[in-house]
C-alpha cells in the first residue's frame, strides 16, 4: 500500500457506480467514498474489489472487508458464490472481469475523469526510475510542484513514502492522483511497468506524455514472449491512454513502437537511426540534441551512455509538455539525486588509493552490460569487479544472461544472492554462475552466497588489483531489505559497501 488517500471525497451512489460499470444494480442505497482491493486496507465507506488472484480469490475476504467497514464489493460470479457461502450480506456489483473494471470504478470514486494535473507516464525495461527522477528534478527547477510514483518511492510534494511495487494497483493509483490534486501538484511523473499495463493498474488515466526508454529481456515469467512484453508496453501509446509519445528508437522495439503508435510521437536516437531528434555524445558527460525545435547542449549528471539517453528523454518530454527550449535547457541541468542508480559510495576513512565504488540497480542482462560498459573507462590500471545475483520468483530465463553479461563486462565476478524470495538461493546462483562460466574464465568467477561477504570480498579484490580499480555492486540499488523466504532482512548495498571500504581502510 502506498498509504496515500485523498482527504476529501465526493461520494458516489452504488446505483450510479453499477450503471457506470454495466453491473446489475443491487438495489441498496449506499454511498461509496473510497476503494481498495486489499481487505486488510479497507476503510469505512469503501468499495472492496474482490478479485480473482494467482494465489487466492479475493471473494474469500469479503466478510472481513465488510467487518472493516466496506459498504459494497465489486467481484465476479465466483466471488459472489464465496460471499454467499459465507453468508455475507454486503451488496455486490458482479461483473465478468472485475480487475478490468477497477480503474473505471476508482476513477469515478476519486473524481479523476479530469485529474486536474499533468500526467507523465514512463515505460520501458530499463531507465524508468532514472528518467522519472530526472524529470521530477527538472520540473521542480521549472517551479512546479511535483508528484512521483515509482520503484523507489511515492511522493506528493514533500510527503514521501517507500514503494512496495513500481506501479501500484488501480485503486491506489486513483487515490494518489486525487491526493496529488488536493496537494496542489502540477505534474505527476509515474513509472508504468508492463505488469501495470497488463494488469489494468493504470486504467482510467490519460497521460499527457507517454515515454518509452527501451525494451530488452525481463519479466518473461509474466509475459511469456518478448512480443507479448512489447505489446503490453505498446498499449500505453494509444489514444485511450496517452495524448502523445516520446520514444527512443535506439532498439528495434522502439522503432516498431514509433512506426505503429496511433498517437503523435516524437522520436530520439543516439545510434544514428532516423529520428526527430539526434543525440550526439560530446566530451565526458556532455551531449547535444538536435531536432525540429533547434539545438540543446546538455550534460548528464550520471555516468554512462544510457544516462545521456535518459537525460535526453527527460528534455524531450518537457518540450512535448509545452515548456520552452531555453527553460528546458536550464531545468535539465539541475543536479538530480537518483537513489541507487550509478550511486557512488565512499568510506569515512578510506585507505588510499581507494577504489571507485558504485551501487547500481542493474537486474537485467542489458542493464548489467550497460552499467559495466559505463564503468569500464574508469577501471584502469586496476580491474572492474562486479557483485551480482538475481531475484527469486522473477524471470528465471534472464539469470544465465545476467551472469554472461557480468563475465563479459567485468574482470572479476562475485556471484551472490539478490532477493531469493521463495526460491532456493543456491539454484539461482547456479544459473547466474553457469552463464558467467560460459562467458568468462573460471578463475575470474567466484561464488560467495552471503551478500555482505561478497561485497567485502570485492573490496579486498579491488585493493589487491591496485590503483584505478572499480567495484560495481548491482541489482538492489536503493533497496533497504533482502527478501529471504518471505522475511525481509534489513540490507542496503550502499551501507554494506561503505562499511566494507571502511573495514579495508582500518586494516591498512
Ligand atoms: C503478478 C502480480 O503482479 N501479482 C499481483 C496480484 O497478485 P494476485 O492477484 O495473484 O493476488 P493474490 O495473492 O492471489 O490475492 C488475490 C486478491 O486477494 C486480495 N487479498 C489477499 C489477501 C487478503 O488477506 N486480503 C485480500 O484482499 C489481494 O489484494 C488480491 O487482490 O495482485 C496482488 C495484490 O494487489 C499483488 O500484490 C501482486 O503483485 C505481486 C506481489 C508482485 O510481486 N508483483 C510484481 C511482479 C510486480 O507487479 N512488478 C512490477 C514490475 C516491476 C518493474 O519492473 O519495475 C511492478 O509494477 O512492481
Ligand atoms: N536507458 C537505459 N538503457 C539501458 N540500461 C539502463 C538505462 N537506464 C538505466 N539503465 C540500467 O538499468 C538499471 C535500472 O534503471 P532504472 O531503475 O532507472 O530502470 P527501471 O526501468 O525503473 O527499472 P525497474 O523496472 O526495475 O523499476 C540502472 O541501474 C542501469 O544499470
Ligand atoms: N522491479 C523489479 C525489481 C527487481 C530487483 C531485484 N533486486 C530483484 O529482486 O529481482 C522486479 O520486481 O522484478
Ligand atoms: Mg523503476
Amino acid at each position: 500500500m502506498t498509504g496515500f488517500r485523498p482527504d476529501s471525497t465526493r461520494p458516489v451512489a452504488l446505483a450510479d457506480l453499477a450503471t457506470a460499470l454495466g453491473a446489475p444494480n443491487p438495489g441498496v442505497d449506499v454511498l461509496i467514498t473510497g476503494v481498495t482491493l486489499d481487505s486488510r486496507a479497507v476503510q469505512p465507506g469503501d468499495l472492496y474489489a474482490a478479485l480473482p488472484g494467482a494465489n487466492v480469490h479475493g471473494g474469500r475476504f469479503i466478510a472481513g472487508a465488510a467487518a472493516a467497514g466496506a459498504v459494497a464489493a465489486l467481484t465476479d460470479a465466483a466471488g459472489a458464490d464465496l460471499a454467499h457461502a459465507a453468508d455475507v450480506q454486503l451488496p455486490l456489483l458482479i461483473v465478468e472481469d472485475p480487475r478490468s473494471r477497477l480503474g473505471e470504478a476508482a476513477s469515478l470514486i476519486y473524481a479523476n475523469r479530469d485529474p486536474g494535473l499533468s500526467l507523465i507516464g514512463i515505460t520501458g525495461t530499463n531507465g524508468k526510475t532514472t528518467t522519472a527522477y530526472l524529470l521530477d528534478s527538472a520540473l521542480r527547477a521549472l517551479g512546479q510542484r511535483t508528484g512521483l510514483v515509482g520503484t523507489v518511492e511515492t511522493r506528493i510534494g514533500e510527503r514521501r513514502i517507500k514503494s512496495v511495487r513500481t506501479t501500484p494497483e488501480a485503486s491506489e493509483v486513483h487515490g494518489l492522483i486525487a491526493a496529488m490534486r488536493e496537494g496542489g501538484v502540477d505534474t505527476c511523473v509515474m513509472e508504468v511497468s508492463s505488469h501495470a499495463l497488463s494488469l489494468h493498474r493504470v486504467d482510467g488515466l490519460v497521460y499527457d506524455v507517454a515515454v518509452f526508454t527501451n525494451l530488452s529481456q525481463d519479466h518473461l515469467d509474466h509475459h511469456r514472449t518478448m512480443d507479448n512484453y512489447f505489446l503490453a508496453k505498446a498499449a500505453l501509446f494509444t489514444p485511450q491512454r496517452a495524448r502523445q509519445g516520446v520514444i527512443c528508437v535506439d532498439d528495434a522495439w522502439g522503432q516498431r513502437l514509433a512506426a505503429d503508435a496511433p498517437i503523435p510521437v516524437t522520436t530520439l536516437s543516439s545510434t544514428g537511426q532516423p529520428a526527430d531528434w539526434r543525440l550526439d555524445a560530446g566530451e565526458g558527460s556532455e551531449f547535444t540534441l538536435t531536432g525540429p525545435a533547434g539545438r540543446l547542449d546538455l550534460r548528464s549528471a550520471l555516468p554512462g551512455d544510457f544516462n545521456r539517453v535518459n537525460t535526453a528523454l527527460a528534455a524531450l518530454t518537457l518540450l512535448a509538455a509545452g515548456h520552452g527550449i531555453d527553460a528546458v535547457r536550464e531545468a535539465v541541468l539541475a543536479d538530480p539525486h537518483v537513489p541507487g542508480r550509478m550511486e557512488k559510495v565512499t568510506a569515512n576513512t578510506p585507505r588510499e588509493p581507494a577504489p571507485l565504488a558504485v551501487v547500481d540497480y542493474a537486474h537485467t542482462p542489458d542493464a548489467v552490460a550497460a552499467a559495466l560498459a559505463a564503468l569500464r573507462p574508469e577501471a584502469a590500471p586496476g580491474g572492474l569487479i562486479v557483485v551480482l545475483g538475481a531475484g527469486g520468483d522473477r524471470d528465471r530465463s534472464k539469470r544465465e544472461a545476467m551472469g554472461a553479461a557480468a563475465a563479459l563486462g567485468a574482470d572479476q565476478v562475485f556471484v551472490t544472492d539478490d532477493n531469493p524470495r521463495s526460491e532456493d538461493p543456491a539454484t539461482i546462483r547456479a544459473a547466474v554462475l553457469s552463464g558467467a562460466r560460459a562467458a568468462g574464465a573460471e578463475s575470474r568467477i567466484e561464488e560467495v552466497p552471503d551478500r555482505a561477504e561478497a561485497i567485502a570480498a570485492a573490496v579486498e579484490a579491488a585493493y589487491a588489483a591496485g590503483p584505478g580499480s572499480v567495484i560495481a555492486v548491482v541489482g538492489k540499488g536503493h533497496e533497504s531489505g533482502q527478501d529471504i523466504a518471505g522475511v525481509i532482512h534489513p540490507f542496503d548495498d550502499r551501507t554494506e559497501l561503505a562499511a566494507a571500504l571502511d573495514a579495508a581502510g582500518g586494516s591498512a
